[in-house]
């Protein structure tokens, strides 16, 4: 790939300690991983360099853990599914630096795979502090950057260490990229966007350029009821972040000015568990009861997101319209999922979504195999969207 050292440029990686970025941020769901795409998608990466004799050792974050090391976002559980999946064993170490993952890195033999403990359980991931830069470096030779689901994270693991080591793509990173490039290069117009999910504050910010970018911008999901609550409307006990409610008016000033229709919800169905199975009711939405949750938007906004969906040449998703986990919360992530899935079959649209559970919510529609393009990533695909350089991408052009 133009501007990148690729797999193909690492010569003899025989007996090489490569530490290997990949993105383990599964979702998970009652204690297990319930979608397994961000696994496969590392497997060619991994498989070619064990078969080359290198010592791999994976670097991943999971969660975003506030406080150092906590049981609840360890990544041992993980290790033993990146074994099922590429048949091999796979070790792993409870630390990432240190006298822990030396002592592991130290027993390896070419070909062997060594998972390392949550990168996030240091803080001196996230601010891509140089002294952690250095002790991750310190049990490698090579790196090799796989996850471009992050890379718009300038963390010491994603982008310090490739100012440390040489700094290759992996295949998924490379892939990835020219997909993205193909469909959504030049894409053809109407371009409608839909964001849901439930990172509002992170993914806020990226939609006020977003909205310069597509014809018409579709809000779900947790994502909604900011705007929601910045239109003046009640979300009862939503998940919602009030104090954004001015960057929320903000950007449906930005995409009146820029001509992109902004589409909220006009109902929602509402719990007040969140809980599959829950007591839910379907009310508009100026009527969300104080003590409810809308834990997924109604009839009547899916079928207008579906004849969006239908205006649209081109679809960018991410981030559920729903808590699509919990039934019967996923009744409109699944419906509009499917149509965008027929609409592609039928060769009226290029469809393009990305994100750790948007992919999930997808493959549990059974629309995943439809879509046009499926990234792994949520937020970093929306910036590489916006046009913004990812700082993990841009480390490692040559
Ligand atoms: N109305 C809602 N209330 C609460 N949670 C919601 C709601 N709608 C969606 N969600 C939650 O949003 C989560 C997914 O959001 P998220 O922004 O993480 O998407 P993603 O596709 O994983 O993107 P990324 O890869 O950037 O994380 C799901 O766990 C889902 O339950
Ligand atoms: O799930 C994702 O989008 C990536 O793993 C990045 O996670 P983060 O938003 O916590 O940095």
């Amino acid at each position: 790939m133009a501007g990148f050292r690729t797999l193909d440029d690492i010569g003899n990686a025989r007996g090489k300690r490569v530490l290997v970025r990949v993105d383990l941020n599964v979702p998970v769901a009652d204690g297990k991983i319930s979608d397994f795409t961000r696994i496969e998608r590392i497997i060619p990466t991994l498989t070619e360099l064990s078969d080359k004799g290198a010592k791999v050792i994976l670097l991943a974050h999971f969660g975003r853990p506030k406080d150092g090391p906590d049981p609840v976002f360890s990544l041992d559980p993980v290790a033993n599914a990146v074994s099922a999946m590429i048949g091999r064993p796979v070790a792993f170490a409870a630390d990432c630096i240190g006298n822990e993952a030396a002592d592991a890195v130290s027993t390896m033999k070419d070909g062997d795979i060594l998972l390392l403990e949550n990168t996030r359980f240091h803080k001196g991931e996230e601010k891509n502090d140089p002294d952690f830069t250095k002790a991750l470096a310190a049990n490698g030779d090579i790196y090799v950057n796989d996850a471009f689901s992050a890379a718009h994270r300038a963390h010491a693991s994603t982008e310090g260490l490739a100012h440390l080591l040489p700094a290759y793509a992996g295949r998924t990173m490379e892939a990835e990229l020219q997909a993205l490039e193909k469909g959504l290069g030049n894409p053809a117009r109407p371009v409608v966007a839909i964001v849901g999910g439930a990172k509002v504050s992170s993914k806020l910010d990226l939609l006020m350029n977003l909205v310069k970018k597509v014809d018409a911008l579709v809000i779900g999901g947790g994502m909604a009821n900011t705007f929601l609550a910045a239109r003046g409307e009640s979300v009862g006990k939503s998940l919602c972040e009030h104090d954004l409610a001015g960057t929320a008016r903000q950007i449906m000033i930005e995409a009146a000015s820029a001509g992109c229709a902004i589409i909220l919800p006009s109902d929602g169905v509402v719990a007040r568990e969140f809980k599959a199975g829950a007591a839910n009711e379907t009310v508009v939405i100026n009527a969300v009861p104080d003590d409810a949750m809308i834990l997924d938007v109604g009839p009547k906004t899916v079928e207008a997101v579906n004849q969006w969906i239908d205006r649209a040449a081109t679809l960018v998703w991410n981030g559920p319209l729903g808590a699509f986990e919990i039934e019967p919360f996923d009744t409109a992530t699944v419906a509009a999922a499917r149509h965008a899935a027929e609409r592609t079959r039928e060769g009226k649209l290029v469809s393009v979504a990305g994100g750790g559970d948007t992919v999930s919510a997808l493959n549990h529609a059974g629309a995943a195999d439809d879509f046009t393009y499926v990234s792994t990533a949520g937020g970093a695909f929306l910036e590489w969207m916006e046009g913004k350089d990812l700082p993990g991408v841009e480390v490692l052009k040559a």
